[in-house]
């Protein structure tokens, strides 16, 4: 398998890098290295003239990133939930012209009063742009908007790519390969590990794998909406490496609610288990983010539950592909399958604590 990790961080030598790490020059540095890991592709022409404008009042910068010579690249975007609406305003944002569709059409409002156009289905947008990015919930989504009726494949043919950075199996992204790469375009799996904080900060993993030649033409574009980029070899090897660090997040979070609950009960403060742990060896970015809401019994949605649901389920089926066994991540699953039952879908995964709160029998 061939696997590689690509950082993005080669700095322009023009600047400084006391004024790089200045937290408020940052995006500006990662723009410039954009610049200067700019890799031409033969069907791809992304651009290669950035334009900065500074705005000293807000202290913040745009980029704007426009082609030196011919047509700027047009660029797709299916699917404009919690995370695919970031994602494609941080493209638009960087300057790139994008054009989006989203099943329910008024979460497309927001980015076409940011620039963005509009196309009425997924065909639509294919046939109009150069590469088109989908962002969908779920296998069955994943492959009715890449597949389906006036689906994206209808819009593609040679000269094209398709990237689907969804979180969906190995067989369904082999399923959306086939489909794609019989119109003569190219695909790349892309999910991403990040949630909606990373999704606004443009501070994703992509987890890619697929035709080779549409990760490097598409790299300045990774590189807008993420920090990093991993490119692991065939299809499906993104996907599974998705659900095994999704199935460990899961299980994580399992665990740290039965801790939370298992503090309260014996009399502790689950705020001091919370900042406890922030301190250790088993510290982790998400316990000292989620863990104060938690305790407050509030999960505002940044990862909703299903999807974790949906994750681990697809995880176990990976796991029984290979006959491995991983039977935390099985009771896992029994835990977010109760919180679902329990009307929790919807709400951040976190929520799947509700899911152990039993009242004292005495
Ligand atoms: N949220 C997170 O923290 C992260 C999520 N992911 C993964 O990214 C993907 C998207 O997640 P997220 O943005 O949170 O999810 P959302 O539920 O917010 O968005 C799902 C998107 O899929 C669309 N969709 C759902 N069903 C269909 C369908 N049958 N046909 C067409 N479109 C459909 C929705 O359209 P509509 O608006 O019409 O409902 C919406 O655009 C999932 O695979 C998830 O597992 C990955 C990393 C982090
Ligand atoms: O898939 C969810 C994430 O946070 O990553």
């Amino acid at each position: 398998m061939a696997t590689s990790f690509v950082k993005s961080t080669s700095i322009h030598p023009h600047i400084s890098s006391a004024f790089l790490t200045s937290p408020s020059n940052y995006c500006l540095s990662k723009a410039m290295a954009l610049v200067s890991s700019f890799c031409p592709h033969p069907h791809f022409h992304f651009t290669t003239k950035p334009i900065f404008s500074f705005s000293s009042k807000q202290n913040n910068f745009s980029t704007s990133i426009a082609q030196a010579e011919g047509k700027q690249t047009k660029i797709g975007f299916l699917g404009l939930g919690i995370m695919g609406s970031p994602m494609a305003q941080n493209l638009l944002k960087a300057g790139c012209d994008v054009t989006v569709w989203n099943r329910t059409k008024s979460k497309c409002d927001p980015l076409i009063s940011l620039g963005a156009k509009y196309e009425s289905c997924p065909e639509g947008v294919a046939a109009s742009c150069d590469v088109t990015f989908a962002m969908l919930a779920d296998p069955e989504s994943a492959v009715d908007v890449a597949c389906g009726k006036n689906g994206a494949a209808s819009g593609l043919s040679q000269g094209k790519g398709y990237v689907d950075v969804s979180t969906v199996d190995v067989a369904t992204s082999k399923l959306i390969s086939e489909h794609i790469k019989a119109t003569g375009a190219e695909f790349l799996e892309a999910p991403v590990s990040g949630s909606k904080k990373p999704a606004e900060d443009g501070q994703l993993i992509f987890l890619t794998a697929g035709d080779r030649s549409l990760f490097e033409a598409t790299s300045t574009l990774l590189d807008i909406m993420g920090k990093s980029k991993f490119y692991l070899g065939d299809v499906g090897n993104g996907a599974a490496m998705k659900l095994v660090v999704n199935m460990i997040m899961g299980s994580m979070m399992a665990s740290f609610s039965e801790g939370i609950l298992l503090s309260e009960k014996v009399g502790l403060d689950p705020s001091v288990l919370v900042e406890v742990i922030s301190q250790g060896a088993i510290s982790a970015p998400m316990y000292s983010m989620k863990g104060p809401s938690m305790v407050k019994s509030s999960y505002p949605t940044a990862f909703p539950l299903k999807h974790q649901q949906k994750d681990l389920r697809l995880a176990l089926a990976l796991a029984e592909s290979v006959s491995q066994p991983i039977p935390i991540a099985a009771a896992t699953n029994e835990l977010y399958k109760i919180a679902k039952s329990r009307g929790l879908s919807d709400q951040d995964f976190s929520a799947v604590i509700e899911a152990l709160k039993v009242k004292l029998q005495h």
